[in-house]
């Protein structure tokens, strides 16, 4: 329901986040578990997520670190290596342990020492996770030093995603945190095995929000923010209604002082004000009423999963983010650190 004040949906999900493991855990996870009913919970651990075993016990600690009776569901994804075993794959996918792997090229972002070198080298999974109609997760990126950072994921597309589709039409593949209206076009094209998310930063910011008037880490996550144009085609796809675009808020949290350094991490955490900062983008574009289909819809029907039952509020309300927020151990500045936004999370 939407009225002038305020908008209820059906409870969302986020489709794409890092929780983190050890001392943050518990400070980072509540945040997703209070907006959201499910989370697809990325493998980047250090040591990452490679097997069924592992991955399982991850899932014991996720749960462990949430405030006792807090309904929320992880759901969990392997880590894909080169050395990834199809026969683990499906057991995992078959005890439902994990709902999607993920394929990171190796060191294209934080946590992917242990990606894969060459699609080449696990074609024999992918073939296997298109048979049992498993959800591939793809960060897409080239590594290749000759290629520039702000062409990466364009050159991912017609490097590797486009013989990939060929090669196994059946698989299912979500094309993480796209930032490019090159990807939005590919997206678009590929038809209904193809779905996208979209993190709320590559809807707000282009690279001048990193760049101008000095460098700002807390606006660098990878793919990296790229020009105006490429973020007005993301408000686009993300506000038109189309079923294969959908949320996921990649908020990735790093400790201040890991972020403000001369070689600062990739990621920014924005799980604390998540709808709050989409449903701005939403209202902007004219289009509240898409709203629900990207935040609650699209990605269960993608995964095959029901709908979650119940409704969250947003009311129109002056909300202030603050500078900083404490998860337990460390410090971290979250998206939006010091603005007001106009609307306020109810569950
Ligand atoms: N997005 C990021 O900039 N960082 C993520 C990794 C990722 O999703 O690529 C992280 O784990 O910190
Ligand atoms: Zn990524
Ligand atoms: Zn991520």
């Amino acid at each position: 329901m939407t009225t002038p004040d305020s908008i209820t949906i059906r409870r969302p999900d986020d489709w794409h986040v890092h929780l983190r493991d050890g001392a943050l855990l518990a400070g980072v996870a509540p945040h997703t578990a209070r907006q959201f009913a499910r989370a697809i919970v990325m493998p980047n651990l250090s040591p990452p997520m490679t097997d069924v075993a592992g991955v399982s016990a991850y899932r014991e600690r996720i749960m462990a670190a949430l405030p006792a009776g807090t309904d929320f569901t992880p759901l969990m994804t392997l880590y894909l290596t080169d050395h990834t075993d199809p026969d683990e794959v499906e057991r995992g996918h078959s005890a439902g342990v994990f709902v999607a792997a993920k394929l990171y090229p190796a060191h294209a972002t934080t946590g992917s020492a242990h990606g894969v070198t060459d699609v080449a080298n696990i074609m024999p999974v992918l073939a296997r996770m298109e048979k049992i109609g498993m959800p591939l997760l793809i960060h897409g990126e080239v590594t290749d030093n000759h290629v520039d950072i702000f062409d990466r994921e364009a050159v991912f597309i017609e490097r590797t995603l486009i013989p990939l589709v060929k090669a196994l039409p059946g698989l299912r593949v979500v094309f993480e945190h796209v930032t490019t209206s090159e990807a939005v076009q590919f997206v678009e094209s590929a038809g209904a095995n193809l779905a996208a998310t979209i993190t709320p930063q590559h809807l707000h910011i282009n690279r001048n929000a990193m760049l101008v008037g000095g460098i700002r880490p807390h606006a660098y996550c990878l793919p990296v923010a790229k020009r105006e144009h490429h973020r007005l085609a993301l408000r686009k796809a993300a506000t038109s209604g189309s079923a294969q675009f959908f949320l996921g808020t990649d908020s990735a949290p790093h400790a201040k002082h890991l972020k403000e350094a001369a070689c600062g991490c990739a990621g920014i955490f924005n799980a604390p004000f998540a709808l709050e900062s989409y449903i701005r983008v939403f209202e902007e574009e004219g289009a509240l009423d898409k709203f629900e289909g990207f935040a609650s819809e699209h990605g269960p029907r993608f995964y095959r999963l029901p709908l979650n039952e119940g409704t969250v509020t947003l009311e129109r309300a002056p909300v202030t983010v603050p500078d900083e927020i404490d998860v337990g151990e460390t410090m971290v500045v979250p998206f939006h650190a010091g603005e007001t936004l106009g609307w306020r999370f109810r569950p």
